[in-house]
């Protein structure tokens, strides 16, 4: 089993010749803006703030204090953080003695944090202990029985020691696993380098136009994709602004902390933006600071997006991306109709896209066709997923996305829709054979499907059609939601609706057909 598949020597050395691999680790890079922008803030949590230099000495106590225990170079560590300012410490301390961050969410359970925990045979686990009357300790404690290689179960207060100076940490190494959306049955995950990582940082930050006059809103979970680097808190913190953690993203929380630290830029998932746009409408809490407003995670209607700038009176930039890799962004300077009706172009003049049809033939330029992308911040393979990785891969390295997309003559994507098995509930990715194989386990389950029903607010949510074994006894559709958080799933991935069917509509050739499913065919 692979870890990690490098990228080919001739692309590689394309990629340092560019520029765009410099060679730098997330260490170094650390100690460079500790050394330009010292004693300027670069994390707010609530009255708590941390320095630049604050934070590097932070990160090297944080990985003394790793060391201490045990973890070295190499080690995977689960962490499990909400937005709290320790978030950076812990991860940058990680960074700094080379042991892997495995990045997770606030709202995964027990059977998300067990498998991520037992596939990268963590050593360790970060979690927040309460947050949000959840008690993780509980979880810790059931994720232990399970995760063999685990040895330590941390909260943040309780790491601190002595200063650690790593050494021997190379640009090349994998710097942390990223949690992929997925359209299997068990979450997958994604090798991100210093090198290819930090590359998407700069530029990132480089096309957001941040300097050290950003002052930035993490709104959603500071360990998604999108907001760690999307240019998000490593972008931020590159061009030496502020990042201001948010303890979650309601306009409640969000509004009062944008007009007391003045900030400039967030980013948030289109059913969020649906709900600030609302409140602001009738809100005088002082929004005037507010220059931009990033969206992505899903597609988000015109309609909205046409809204931004009146109500809110900033900028909307669309930005859409992956784990994976490729992120795509509409520029400040695209004229309206691109950054309304388009998700945005690459990053990277190196950022290769083919659009093709289903037996990979690239078609006509400007028809809809499945995107596949490689370039010098595409994974070229999964975590330790050789099988996966023959089939979520092409021969020449492309990274088949699962969407569809059609490209316009500027370069900009735009998003038709998905071929992969998953539900976008409002930015929240959920692969469908995940949840059918924890309704599967149900001993009064014969078969069952998840499919993705239309909804006004999150665009998408779950349904589950649950076929029930021949004298079973009747189930509710309560009963099959408490069975799934039973399993100990993330919230996000319990059905919302369930409905009970005796056979799933077919396709032609006999196979179940999930696009009729979705339109409620064929149902008795
Ligand atoms: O995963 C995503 O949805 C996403 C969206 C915007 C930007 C990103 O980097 C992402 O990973």
């Amino acid at each position: 089993m692979n870890d990690f598949t490098p990228w080919p020597g001739s692309a590689a050395e394309r990629y340092r010749a560019a520029g765009y691999w410099q060679g730098e680790t997330f260490s170094a890079w650390l100690n460079g803006l500790a050394a330009r922008f010292g004693d300027r803030v670069a994390v707010v949590d609530g009255a708590r703030r941390w320095t630049y230099a604050s934070l590097n000495e932070a990160a090297s106590r944080t990985a003394g204090a790793f060391e201490d225990l045990g973890v070295s170079r190499g080690d995977r560590v689960v962490v499990q953080l909400p937005n709290i300012g320790e978030f950076l410490p812990v991860v940058l301390g990680l960074f700094r003695l080379g042991a892997l961050p495995v990045f997770t969410l606030p709202s995964h359970r027990r059977a998300e944090i067990g498998h991520i925990a037992a596939a990268t045979d963590a050593v360790a686990y970060v979690h927040p202990g309460v947050w949000e009357r959840f008690d993780y300790h509980e979880l810790a404690a059931e994720v232990s029985g399970t995760a063999p290689a685990l040895r330590h179960v941390i909260t943040p207060d309780t790491v601190r020691s002595r200063p650690f100076e790593g050494t021997d940490v190379s640009a090349g190494d994998v710097a942390f696993l990223q949690l992929s959306g997925g359209s299997t049955g068990l979450p997958k995950l994604i090798p991100r380098t210093h090198d290819d990582y930090l590359y998407s940082v700069r530029a990132s930050a480089e096309i957001c136009r941040l300097s050290s006059e950003t002052v930035y809103l993490a709104a959603l979970p500071v360990a998604h994709n999108f907001t760690m680097s999307s240019p998000g808190v490593l972008g931020v913190l590159h061009a030496g602004g502020r990042v201001v953690m948010c303890p979650a993203p309601s306009p409640a929380v969000a509004f009062p902390l944008i007009a007391a630290e003045r900030v400039t830029m967030t980013a948030l998932v289109p059913p969020l933006a649906l709900v600030w746009l609302d409140a602001a409408a009738h809100s005088d809490v002082d929004l005037s600071s507010l220059e931009l407003l990033q969206v992505g995670g899903a597609r988000l209607s015109d309609e909205a997006a046409a809204r931004v700038e009146p109500v809110l009176g900033c900028a909307l930039q669309q930005v859409f991306g992956m784990a994976e890799g490729l992120v795509n962004y509409t520029r400040h300077d695209d004229p309206p109709e691109l950054v309304v009706g388009t998700q945005g172009r690459p990053i990277s003049p190196d950022d290769e896209i083919r659009i093709v049809n289903a037996s990979d033939v690239e078609v006509a330029a400007g028809e809809v066709g499945h995107l596949l992308t490689r370039g010098p911040y595409t994974i070229r393979g999964y975590y330790r997923a050789d099988a996966h990785n023959a089939v979520a891969f092409t021969a020449d390295g492309f990274y088949r996305t699962g969407d569809l997309v059609r490209q316009l003559p500027s370069g900009h994507l735009v998003v038709e829709g998905r071929a992969k098995d998953q539900i976008n509930r409002g930015g929240e990715k959920i692969a469908a054979e995940e949840v059918e194989n924890h309704l599967l386990a149900h001993p009064a389950v014969l078969d069952v499907s998840v499919v993705a029903v239309p909804d006004p607010v999150l665009g998408e949510r779950t349904c589950a059609y649950v076929i029930l074994r021949a004298g079973a006894a009747a189930l509710t559709a309560g009963e099959v939601r408490a069975f799934v958080r039973s399993r100990g799933l993330a919230a996000y991935k319990i059905p919302d609706r369930v409905e009970f069917v005796s056979e799933f509509p077919q396709t032609a050739v006999g196979k179940i057909s999930k696009a009729r499913l979705r339109r409620g065919e064929g149902l008795s």
